[in-house]
């Protein structure tokens, strides 16, 4: 994912622009995650707590898929934060040298806790029919690669908080030093490009997840179109969780900015 260049002089050119086009690439893997998703039914038993195992059939998947991939390099990445950190091991492999972007301290930032009871416990009932059909194992498959859009498009925002704050540093730091969230908030908030994210992963949920029927050139009646997941749900998913979790990661990376 293209995200930083390397200027003449060698150093890291960032803009905003290039942010907002990875977020927007972005959508794509979100927009078709959930379609795929949305195949299976809730089957709420492979990531419900187990009783007497000691984790969920869903949350083993993650941990172990996480520390495979973790083997391999995955979270050298800044771009990826993995949802159990504490299992994660060293790459075994020599690893690439990813430009350092970030303050060091965006380590501490993981509010992927938050986004694992998000997902399950508000999300996903909106977008999958209720049931079970055993299947879980393909239906742990499917959430592990929502779950990992998801967190990398949330914690994309401190790429984003970056961005913004080396463009204006003189606004953003009497507020990170005052630890005014409030502030940082209304800083980093731009309401008119959210209702375009909203609009445009709506159209993104129409197009790509129509269901097509047959291959007729009379396609002009709206009113038989049918969607894999209601284009409203994935502009309301955006609106109420992951543009709002995508400001939290930005505050709180601004917060330890100065540090
Ligand atoms: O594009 C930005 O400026 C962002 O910070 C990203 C984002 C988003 O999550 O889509 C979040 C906050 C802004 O109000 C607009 C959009």
């Amino acid at each position: 994912m293209a995200r930083v260049n390397e200027s003449n002089s060698g150093s890291d050119v960032l803009s905003l622009e290039s942010i907002r086009e990875s977020l927007i690439r972005q959508e794509d893997t979100i927009v078709f995650s959930l379609i795929e998703r949305s195949q299976f039914p809730l089957n709420s038993p492979a990531f419900e707590d187990s009783g007497n195992l000691s984790s969920s059939l869903t949350e083993f998947f993650v941990r172990e898929i996480e520390v495979l991939q973790a083997k391999v390099g995955r979270y050298e990445n800044p771009e990826e934060n993995p949802f159990f950190l504490e299992y994660i091991p060293h790459s075994v492999f020599p690893t690439h040298k990813y430009p350092t972007v970030l303050h060091p301290k965006a380590l501490s930032v993981n509010i992927n806790k938050r986004i694992w009871d998000v997902y399950f416990k508000e999300v996903l009932p909106l977008f999958v029919k209720p049931g079970d059909d055993g299947n879980y194992p393909s239906t742990a498959a499917s959430d592990l690669a929502c779950l990992q859009a998801l967190s990398r498009r949330i914690h994309y925002g401190k790429f984003v908080a970056e961005v913004k704050f080396r463009d204006a540093p003189q606004d953003y730091e009497p507020a990170i030093r005052a630890k005014d969230t409030e502030a940082l908030m209304k800083l980093l908030t731009f309401e008119k490009v959210e209702e375009m994210v909203k609009k445009r992963v709506q159209k993104k949920a129409e197009t790509f997840g129509q269901e097509v029927k047959c291959i007729s050139s009379d396609s002009s009646d709206e009113s038989e179109k049918k969607y894999k997941v209601d284009p409203l749900v994935v502009s309301r998913i955006y609106g109420e969780w992951l543009i709002p979790l995508t400001k939290l990661v930005e505050v709180e990376y601004l917060l330890r900015r100065l540090d």
